[in-house]
């Protein structure tokens, strides 16, 4: 698992004086090269061995957007059915997906249409990019994979292995999530800015408890 190279976030002050913060959640079938991308971009290495992400890592990037610092959460979810039920919170104030499946598994990419339902149910409006990743193994940059196209969705050929488009993938991610986060008229984003920042006062029988946007983030979707 990459995480045990990762360094835990120190108090840096560069990351606290960012112009802005996004989360880019990474989601797809188990073994499918989640964490290995992000490893791959986030510390320029891969290993090859196999160890399955346990419910979830948290990985800090810091970025440049424009001129601007960003600091950057990547999610790093489990993509094995036990974590399933678990998932729902990781969607909370994500600004942008990257949804991964294996170009020699066939059924990791069928099984994409589940994952972008569960993901649209909880962001309907996030920006998602479709990754094919292990394009080191055969020659699959000639096939067309309609599940994107169908939902209109980028779909980047990629390769954890030996690096082929991750660099070009995680940027464009977190250039869509500053997009997303700036220019999104997606009404509940807009309410949890201005909870944010203090503006609103919110009386507690304006807001249902039956939408998770409401709760404290360690409540979100836990029932
Ligand atoms: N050939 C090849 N193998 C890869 C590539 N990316 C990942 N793998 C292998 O695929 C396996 C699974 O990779 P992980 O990154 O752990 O998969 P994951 O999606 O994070 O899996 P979970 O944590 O269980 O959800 C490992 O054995 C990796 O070495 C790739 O681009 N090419
Ligand atoms: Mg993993």
């Amino acid at each position: 698992m990459a995480s045990d190279k990762a360094q835990p976030c120190e108090l840096d002050q560069e990351k606290y004086d960012a112009d802005d913060n996004v989360k880019i959640i990474c989601l797809g079938d188990s073994a499918v090269g989640k964490s290995k991308l992000m490893e791959r971009f986030l510390m320029d290495g891969f290993r090859p061995q196999q160890l399955s992400t346990y419910a979830l890592t948290l990985y800090k990037h810091t970025a440049t957007v424009d001129g601007k610092t960003v600091l950057v959460d990547f999610w790093d979810t489990a993509g094995q059915e036990r974590f399933q039920s678990m998932h729902a919170s990781y969607y909370h104030k994500a600004h942008a997906c990257i949804m991964v499946f294996d170009v020699q598994r066939k059924v990791t990419y069928k099984n994409l249409s589940t994952w972008y339902t569960e993901l649209r149910e909880f962001r309907p409006e996030i920006p998602c990019i479709v990754v094919a990743n292990k394009i080191d193994d055969i020659k699959v940059t000639q096939k067309s994979f309609n599940f994107a196209r169908k939902f209109s969705l980028p779909l980047y050929f990629v390769s954890a292995a030996d690096g082929t488009n991750v660099v070009k993938l995680f940027n464009d991610a977190i250039r869509l999530a500053v997009s997303y986060k700036h220019n999104s008229r997606d009404f509940m984003d807009e309410v949890l800015q201005e909870l944010e920042v203090g503006q609103v006062e919110m009386p507690s029988t304006s807001c249902k408890p039956t939408h998770s946007a409401c709760l404290p983030h360690s409540m979100a979707h836990d029932s």
